[in-house]
């Protein structure tokens, strides 16, 4: 690439720049607003053809897609100059206010301070009885021989762990199915809305009248808990919402809006993430016998007879491997946004103040420059001894100051939801299912059905 521009330094030196190609096949009018609509994945694969840094045109507007494990380091070990903000924080704030995931860096020591007391280390064995609860809730409805809809009943579990986290206290049953499926036709709405012309997002249309309605539903549903706190109708106690009804140390207590918003964040960014992880494991398990009995033995070496549980995970190192290596497969978080807050130069592209920039945990886990044939599930590439991949590339969780405050939540939830089922159950694909990899929230997997046979 030849240097062919320059912008002035604060010194009025000239600068050299990099110029930022833009991705082919943007149609006029739109840009790439269809193909990203139609199936963001491949076009996202297509990209670091064309640059370190790429631009696509979303109707009049651009966003910046940084290509490279080096450059995405670069932005989110700089949170001043790339801040939260573009498409898809945009669109969270329309349902979740200004929330520890979403506010501006100059807030965000504050927030976190406030919900890191409940993902401490030392809770961890509390929450693992919980998951394991619901895990076992869940799978007793399973029977010999039978096929299973696994995403659905993933969803279950992550909605019933993180409420636990959240609220610190299960859901009603019918409260369950309700609230999970806004939050999966909310998050869905996100990824749709990001990729519109902004203007056709504004357009009364009945897509955007029901992406509003399940917006006021999900914020009614934490509402009436909110409300409810400390009543019998709602026995709640010990999780976040216990935490943030705290007065901070240096006073100014929570708003019942602000509250609102926190928890609201919280629940939605505990439940699909970790439910389509498991499911992705457990989808590749059935597509690998060896594996699968390598994990069986395992499990059964270490839990035994009995249920799971926290102190167990550190003896499964098998089990680490299949979901450091599900994670890289299937990042949940595959798409996310920042904005610059002031001109920036990123790999020595120059980008203006004020400009949409778009990272991708699953571009980057998919180059085959990093991670050698990325369409492969191996756990074994994370063996100790084995050739390293690039570490610094494997980016789940993100990065810097805004990594994700769950992460060992997460970890110990995926860890004892798939031990509590592998220690009961193997799993097998049903011919002609299809599964498909769907960029509608998380990476879901679509279709996802295997037929479960009892262990015991
Ligand atoms: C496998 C599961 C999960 C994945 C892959 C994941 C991924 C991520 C990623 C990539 C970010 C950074 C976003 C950015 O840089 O813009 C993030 C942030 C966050 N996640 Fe997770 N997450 C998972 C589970 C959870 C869970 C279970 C919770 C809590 C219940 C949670 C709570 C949060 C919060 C609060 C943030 C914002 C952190 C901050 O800005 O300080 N996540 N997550």
């Amino acid at each position: 690439m030849t240097v062919l521009s320059a912008v002035a330094s604060s010194a009025g030196a000239p600068i050299p720049t990099v110029p930022i190609p833009t991705a082919p096949g943007a149609l006029p009018l739109f840009g790439h607003s269809l193909a990203l609509l139609r199936d963001p994945l491949p076009l996202l694969l297509s990209l670091p053809a064309h640059g370190d840094v790429v631009r696509l045109r979303l109707g009049v507007g651009e966003v910046y897609v940084v290509c490279t494990p080096e450059l995405t380091n670069e932005l989110l070990h700089d949170p001043r100059t790339f801040d939260k903000g573009g498409f898809f924080f945009d669109r969270l704030r329309e349902l979740t206010g200004n929330n520890v995931a979403s506010c501006p860096h100059a807030q965000h020591a504050a927030q976190r301070r406030r919900v890191q007391p409940v993902f401490r280390k030392d809770r961890m064995p509390g929450y693992g009885r919980t998951i394991v609860d619901q895990a076992a809730a869940v799978t007793a409805r399973w029977r010999h021989d039978t096929t299973v809809e696994v995403f659905p009943d993933m969803l279950r579990i992550g909605a019933g762990c993180a409420a636990a986290l959240v609220f610190g206290a299960a859901f009603a049953p019918d409260a369950l199915e309700r609230t999970i499926s806004d939050i999966t036709l909310y998050v869905k709405g996100i990824f749709t809305r990001m990729f519109l012309p902004p203007a056709l997002a504004r357009v009364p249309l009945p897509a955007n009248r029901r992406y509003e309605q399940v917006r006021k539903r999900l914020r009614d549903s934490v509402s009436e808990i909110v409300d409810g706190y400390g009543t019998t109708a709602h026995p709640v106690g010990g999780g976040l919402l216990t935490a943030l009804l705290e007065p901070p140390p240096g006073g100014g207590a929570e708003s019942r809006d602000g509250l609102v918003d926190q928890l609201t964040l919280m629940l939605m960014a505990g439940t699909e993430s970790t439910a389509t992880t498991v499911a992705w494991a457990l989808h590749e398990l059935s597509l690998d016998p060896d594996l699968q009995y390598r994990l069986h033995s395992e499990v059964d070496a270490v839990v035994g007879a009995g249920a799971p549980c926290y102190a167990h995970l550190e003896h499964l190192p098998l089990m680490g491997r299949v979901l450091t290596e599900t994670l890289r497969k299937y990042p949940a978080a595959w798409i996310l946004s920042r904005v610059t807050t002031k001109p920036a130069t990123l790999g020595g592209h120059h980008i203006p103040a004020g400009a949409p920039i778009v990272f991708s945990p699953y571009l980057l886990h998919r180059r085959p420059d990093v991670f050698a044939d990325p369409d492969r599930f191996d756990p074994d590439r994370w063996l100790p001894g084995a050739p390293r991949p690039l570490r610094s590339a494997l980016i789940p969780f993100g990065g810097g100051t805004r990594k994700c405050a769950g992460d060992t939540f997460a970890m110990t939830e995926s860890a004892l939801v798939l031990a509590s089922i592998l220690t009961r159950w193997s799993l097998h694909p049903v011919p002609g299912a299809g599964v498909r990899l769907a960029a509608y929230g998380a990476l879901q997997p679509e279709n996802l059905r295997l037929r479960a046979q009892s262990r015991r």
